[in-house]
């Protein structure tokens, strides 16, 4: 993994031309199980991949390269099935089987939008999957591919956000994009507190002294460390992905300030 975000390096250099409307070359786009299921309360809604897969070509369609890392929540959490009596780790397996899911079902609606797009997991996956190996998934973005890298970080007691931050550390993307159900980070959680407060910009060390729960901690440490910008915006805002990557304001910057 390349210990920071470096300009000069080789895969870098192999990038396309960025495209005038594009702020960015590469992103690698989180995607939260939970934001899969629709309005139902369990599993996938072909109507939000059909969507999700629209607004993924766009960004395509102007020279972005987009790995996207997908959650699990939608279908199994480690966490709460260790909750009910189940063995953690078992569950944390579930759980990034459960993206292993995600990620066909995105592949699906991505490639019947004729959006070329690979899945590769964390764990090896033989005839269902291709193993992730970095310089392969950078060899396919560079040559424009959707690359979904699932089976989160291969490890359990990890979540997804974390496997995005240490995803898009290791693919050398611009910025790391969180899709949630909320516009941003806010002081408080706005889903409990109606007088919370959005934040345009924060740094990485005011997400941790404030401990504002947008990310785990682990994800947080990572992008500070690797210098890692993030973006948090509402995926169920039309057009909001695409505007972000051109340079509109969306959500909340999470920098080195
Ligand atoms: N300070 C905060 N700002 C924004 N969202 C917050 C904050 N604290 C907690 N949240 C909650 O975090 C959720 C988004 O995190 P996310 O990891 O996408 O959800 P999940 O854990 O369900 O996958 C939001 O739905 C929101 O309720
Ligand atoms: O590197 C990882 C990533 C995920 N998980 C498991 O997979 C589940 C689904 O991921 P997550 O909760 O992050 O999904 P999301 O909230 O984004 O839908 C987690 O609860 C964990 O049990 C894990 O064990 N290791």
């Amino acid at each position: 993994m390349p210990t920071s975000h470096d300009p000069h390096s080789a895969e870098r250099g192999t990038k396309p031309e960025r495209s005038a409307k594009s702020k960015y070359k590469r992103i690698l786009l989180k995607l939260s199980g939970e934001a899969l299921m629709g309005e139902h309360d369990f599993g996938i809604d072909p109507k939000v991949l059909d969507r999700m897969a629209l607004e993924i070509g766009q960004l395509v369609g102007i020279g972005v390269q987009v790995g996207i890392v997908v959650g699990g929540g939608n279908l199994f959490r480690g966490a709460a099935l260790n909750e009910a009596g189940m063995d953690r780790v078992t569950g944390d397996h579930m759980g990034m089987l459960a993206t292993v899911m995600n990620a066909l079902a995105m592949r699906d609606a991505l490639e019947r939008s004729n959006i070329r797009s690979r899945v590769m997991s964390a764990i090896p996956m033989s005839g269902v999957v291709e193993h992730y190996d970095r310089r392969t998934g950078i060899r396919y973005l560079t040559s424009g591919d959707v690359v979904l890298f699932s089976a989160g970080t291969g490890n359990p007691f990890f979540t997804t956000d974390s496997a995005a931050c240490l995803r898009g550390i290791e693919i050398d993307a611009d910025v790391v994009v969180k899709a949630t159900k909320v516009d941003g980070v806010y002081d408080k959680d706005p889903v409990k507190h109606a007088d919370a407060v959005k934040y345009e910009h924060l740094t990485y060390d005011e997400v941790l002294d404030q401990k504002l729960g947008v990310m785990d901690l682990t994800a947080i440490c990572l992008v500070r460390d690797h210098d890692m910008p993030v973006r948090v915006f509402d995926m169920n805002k039309p057009g909001a992905l695409l505007n972000l990557v051109v340079g509109g304001k969306e959500g909340t910057l999470i920098d080195r300030g």
